[in-house]
């Protein structure tokens, strides 16, 4: 088998509050992503998502700590230090396909100009700049406008070609898909899939069940900070499907699905439960949730459904 080119075990991450208190943002997550393969992380807003992934680009601000490793190759993510960071990782062996890329885009500038900068910071190379556009199927003929006098979908392409620019080995998309009609979001998760069958390892972040599962190769649910299911996406979306019951709950939640919200909030992860952080809302939950549930590589559930089942 190829070897991982993210390789993340036990990351934890905590904030430190000004009153003393602590954040349990991420706990102990653990996952590998290999070339080809695109996983999704999936879960409800506020359950430690975009930490994970600023945790592995170096980006976590001050008041964090990071514990555990996320190896890219022999480097350790989680204590390299920023300069490194900066010089040779983030735009070189990260690619980051932002969550908002009109944003990423500087307004000012044409995406030519934007792409030539990048191609030169990053390969030390003139020129190149259709090649670039290409890649992430942006038309040539847009590449003298500036990002306002783009549709979201162009914005959405220019921020991945700026992304695909150093060839990273390991591309990072923290919704890609926020904010697109249900159209753009097949044509970027497709464009997206492009780049995975070209060999790049793809770290997807989203709560887009549906651009999830026409991408992705396997599913990491996050839940008040854990990965409580780790699954191949084919048997997740089933059938099978799902084996822990607070990932059955989202994808009941869908409106193509039974449209079942999820009954209650998630917890504050300032102020987590004892034991699994799930069992308030959980359907199957006994007294055996009082102890916090190990994660045996594909689930972290007392009561998860059988794998055959
Ligand atoms: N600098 C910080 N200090 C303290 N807590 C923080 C800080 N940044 C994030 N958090 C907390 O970490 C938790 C996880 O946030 P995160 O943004 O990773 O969630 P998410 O799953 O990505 O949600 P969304 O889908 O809305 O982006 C939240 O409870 C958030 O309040």
């Amino acid at each position: 088998m190829t070897s991982p080119v993210l390789d993340v075990r036990g990351l934890t991450v905590r904030f430190r509050m000004p009153g003393g208190g602590e954040v349990a943002a991420v706990t102990d997550a653990s996952f590998r992503l290999r070339p080809g393969e695109c996983l999704a992380l999936i879960g409800e807003s506020g359950c430690g998502k975009s930490v994970l992934a600023s945790a592995l680009l170096g980006l976590l601000p001050g008041n964090a700590h990071a514990s555990g490793q996320a190896l890219l190759g022999d480097l350790d993510l989680l204590t390299a230090d920023e300069r490194l960071l900066a010089r040779t990782v983030r735009g070189r062996r990260i690619g980051l396909v932002p969550q908002s890329p009109s944003a990423h885009l500087t307004p000012v500038r044409t995406v030519r100009s934007q792409l030539r900068e990048t191609i030169r910071a990053l390969t030390g190379r003139h020129g190149g700049e259709e090649a670039a556009a290409d890649r992430a199927a942006f038309p040539a003929d847009h590449l003298d406008r500036h990002p306002h006098q783009l549709s979201g979908g162009l914005a959405q392409r220019a921020a991945t070609a700026l992304a695909l620019v150093g060839d990273a080995p390991l591309l990072l998309a923290d919704e890609p898909t926020t904010g697109l009609d249900r159209d753009l979001v097949e044509r970027t998760a497709d464009e997206l899939r492009r780049h995975v069958d070209e060999g790049h390892a793809l770290l997807m972040i989203t709560h887009d069940l549906a651009a999830a599962e026409r991408i992705a190769d396997r599913v990491a649910v996050m839940y008040a900070g854990r990965i409580v299911e780790l699954a191949d996406a084919r048997a997740f979306f089933g059938p099978p499907g799902p084996r822990h019951p607070y990932a059955s709950a989202l994808l009941d939640a869908l409106p193509e699905r039974s449209f079942t919200p999820i009954p209650g909030m998630p917890p504050e992860l300032g102020a987590l439960p004892d034991g699994c952080a799930f069992a308030a809302r959980c359907p199957s939950a006994t007294d055996a949730c009082a102890a916090v549930p190990a994660f045996d590589g594909a689930v972290a559930c007392h009561h998860a459904r059988s794998p055959r089942a």
